[in-house]
């Protein structure tokens, strides 16, 4: 044992000046030169240091990074990598992206890179956080070193052919929230321990060769997920029930959301007749114990019928539009860029050994040369407006996985996760017969407008077959889900503070189309067309109108059907007259009235509409009951702004009061409001703790 003496300290820089390194300090600075007070001492030592130990430290990664990015490189012999070793990879080198002089992306899409990825290259950039190599010509496995990256978060090889099993070194990359090894020729078993990947939000493994059960993955964050045409049989798992059927269509799985599995296995897929029970092995077991003739006929004739349904299905998602363009918005799936991907899959004249029982699977279509294509449609880019970014183009609106959000009356609409992360809003316009040239002439005009309660219309898409439209995404949904949606199963209470704030958020974008020209109207405003962007309801930003300008673009008249607009169209409004800004204020009355009695204007009791019922009987009892329950000393303003609505439902439109006019009033009903409650010395609009709102702004203050 050693001796336990008394601990020495360390040598103090005070009582000890040797521990500073003297000589070398009057080495760099010369004889003579006397080094500062001890603080000084301490900073040279600190820049001394620094320059000798950390410095070379960094530049040393910078360094193995650009070693590991110029092997990487050199593997490929002939590539569009075109990187001068001699130049700063931060600063020149195309697809890589650094931080604090570490390389953080490298994104090389379509890059023409043939054959294997190295192994032990990619490794050794230990500051990586996204990885895209998605459409190459990339062979062999993925590597297994890239589970010493433990900072990455986003790895993309999507339309590669990529073969051997996942690796298992994948499952130590705890951060990583996007995984897309879809289109690859990808073999062997979904492991269980992709559960283990708890931030992943995207997983798509779609159009591969992987085999066996599909492992229970509880993945919470998961909001997208494909396996489709691949080899998978078994049950899904409920924890993965929650998808549509397009991510797992092309398989042997079954249960929800396909059809359910019968008996102990799974529906199969296409056999010739069934010659008899005993002659079908795996299903024998358990008819024999316990099922009668009957079943057993049931059983045949239901696997049948569920093999036509999942057979017509895919049929639906695979036709061909007559041009033979085709592109994610296409379906009504709510995968549907997974649905082209199956499409192209399907497309291919010639079988090849690595399809899936149901599906044929070919080599990947990839994106960009089916774009060049001589026979490809017109060139096709998006038309961006005034200051958006045009950070993505059509090709990776193309690319993007879509989900529906809804069909309306002017098409479908669509929102798209693009691969950098991401997401808009993409409209799919159906039957614009307006010309070319009117339809680009109005929806500049469109696009020109700006303001912070529309949602900002980003850019478009023209061609003969398709107008697309590109809005912001706006993640809290629609004002109409926000106020009936849940309702009555324990949701918190939609406040009066909350709704008035989005009455004047929609009175003031409202106003401002109508202050374009005497002719500017909206034409379809509804609950479902106001939208929330964000938690923070607060900002005044916080409500925006959608759709603005749509009617105008797309013509005809303005009585035509839209989704449960019919009840917030005005009477004077036939198929023959055309929206107006009077017909604008009364859809916004009857909006007021949805906000404040909680009823949507589809209520109706007998035959009368939503306005007509309350106009019949006036009074407070007619308000929210949450509202009611919430605050009954703002009931006086709540009755105030249902006056205002029945203003602006009023049959006759000369009486009705212009928007410009409506929002002054709901501004002055916001400052009762605050007065009030300055009188009661309190700094709330109400007893519900909310804010008060800010009167000419709509803000919380
Ligand atoms: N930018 C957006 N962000 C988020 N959700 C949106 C966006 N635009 C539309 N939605 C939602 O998508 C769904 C479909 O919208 P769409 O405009 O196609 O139909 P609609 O509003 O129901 O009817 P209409 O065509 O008559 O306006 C609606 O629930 C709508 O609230």
């Amino acid at each position: 044992m050693e001796p336990v003496g008394p601990t020495r300290d360390p040598p103090s820089i005070k009582s000890n000046p040797e521990a500073l390194n003297l000589p070398m300090i009057q080495l760099m600075h010369g004889e003579g030169i006397r080094v500062g007070p001890v603080p000084i001492r301490a900073l040279l030592l600190l820049l001394l240091s620094f320059s000798l130990f950390i410095a070379p430290i960094l530049t040393q990664d910078l360094n193995s990074d650009k070693s590991a990015l110029l092997a990487f490189k050199a593997s490929f012999g002939v590539s569009s990598i075109k990187w001068d070793p001699h130049k700063d990879p931060c600063t020149f080198w195309k697809g890589v992206i650094c931080e604090s002089d570490r390389v953080i992306e490298l994104r090389l899409p379509g890059f023409s890179l043939r054959g294997d990825i190295p192994q032990s290259t990619l490794g050794n950039l230990t500051a990586l956080r996204v990885i895209s190599l998605r459409f190459n010509d990339l062979t062999g496995p993925v590597p297994s070193d890239l589970g010493d990256i433990t900072t990455l978060t986003i790895v993309n090889f999507e339309g590669n052919q990529l073969s051997g099993r996942i690796p298992s070194t994948i499952f130590s990359l705890s951060g990583l929230t996007k995984l897309d090894l879809g289109n690859n020729l990808l073999s062997g078993p979904i492991a269980p321990e992709f559960a283990k990947l708890t931030s992943l939000d995207l997983l798509y493994l779609q159009l591969n060769m992987l085999e066996g059960e599909l492992p229970d993955l509880n993945l919470t964050n998961l909001t997208a997920f494909n396996v489709s045409v691949n080899k998978l049989s078994g049950p899904i798992s409920p924890s993965l029930s929650r998808f549509d059927a397009t991510s797992f269509l092309g398989n042997s799985l079954c249960g929800k959301p396909l059809l359910p599995c019968v008996g102990l296995t799974p529906v199969e897929p296409p056999k010739p007749p069934i010659p008899s029970p005993e002659a079908n092995a795996p299903q024998v077991s358990v008819i024999k114990h316990g099922l009668s003739g009957g079943a057993i006929a049931g059983i045949i004739t239901g696997s049948a019928v569920a093999l036509l349904v999942v057979a017509s299905l895919l049929i639906l998602l695979v036709r061909r539009p007559k041009d033979g363009y085709k592109h994610p918005y296409q379906g009504n799936s709510p995968s549907a860029a997974v649905a082209l991907r199956a499409q192209q899959a399907m497309g291919s004249p010639s079988p090849t050994p690595r399809g899936a029982p149901a599906v044929a699977a070919p080599r990947p279509v990839r994106a960009p040369q089916r774009q060049e294509s001589g026979n490809g449609p017109p060139k096709k880019r998006l038309v961006f407006f005034g200051r958006s970014k045009k950070t993505y183009d059509l090709e990776d609106l193309l690319r993007a996985s879509a989900e529906v959000l809804g069909k309306g009356a002017f098409g479908t609409t669509y929102k798209a996760m693009l691969e950098m992360g991401q997401v808009v809003v993409v409209k799919r316009l159906r039957e614009v017969n307006t010309p070319e040239r009117e339809f680009r002439d109005k929806i500049t005009i469109v696009g020109a407008m700006e303001h912070p309660n529309l949602v900002p219309l980003r850019a478009y898409y023209f061609n003969r077959d398709e107008k697309l439209l590109v809005y912001d995404y706006m993640p809290m949904g629609s004002l109409s889900a926000l106020l009936h949606g849940n309702r009555g199963s324990g949701r918190p209470p939609l406040k009066w503070g909350t709704r008035s704030s989005i009455a004047l958020a929609a009175a003031h974008g409202l106003e401002y189309i109508h202050s374009r020209s005497p002719q500017s109207a909206h034409g379809n405003i509804k609950s479902s067309n106001i939208l929330l962007s964000g938690t923070n309801n607060s900002s005044p930003e916080w409500a925006r109108i959608a759709d603005h300008g749509l009617a105008h673009i797309i013509g005809g008249p303005a009585a035509a059907p839209t989704r449960g607009g019919a009840f917030y169209k005005a009477p004077e409004l036939t198929n023959l007259r055309r929206a107006s800004q009077k017909s604008d204020v009364y859809s916004y009355g009857v909006l007021l009235l949805e906000l404040l009695t909680g009823r949507a204007p589809s209520y109706a009791d007998g035959d009368v509409d939503l306005p007509r019922w309350i106009q019949q009987d006036f009074s407070d009892q007619l308000l929210d009951v949450e509202l009611l329950r919430e605050n009954q000393i703002a009931v006086q303003e709540m009755m105030r702004m249902m006056q205002l609505a029945m203003e602006c439902v009023g049959l006759d439109p000369d009486q009705r009061p212009t928007m410009e006019g409506v929002v002054r009033q709901i501004e002055d009903i916001c400052d009762l409001a605050k007065s009030r409650s300055d009188s009661m010395g309190s700094s709330d609009v109400d007893d519900s703790g909310e804010q008060p709102l800010n009167r000419r702004s709509g803000k919380f203050v």
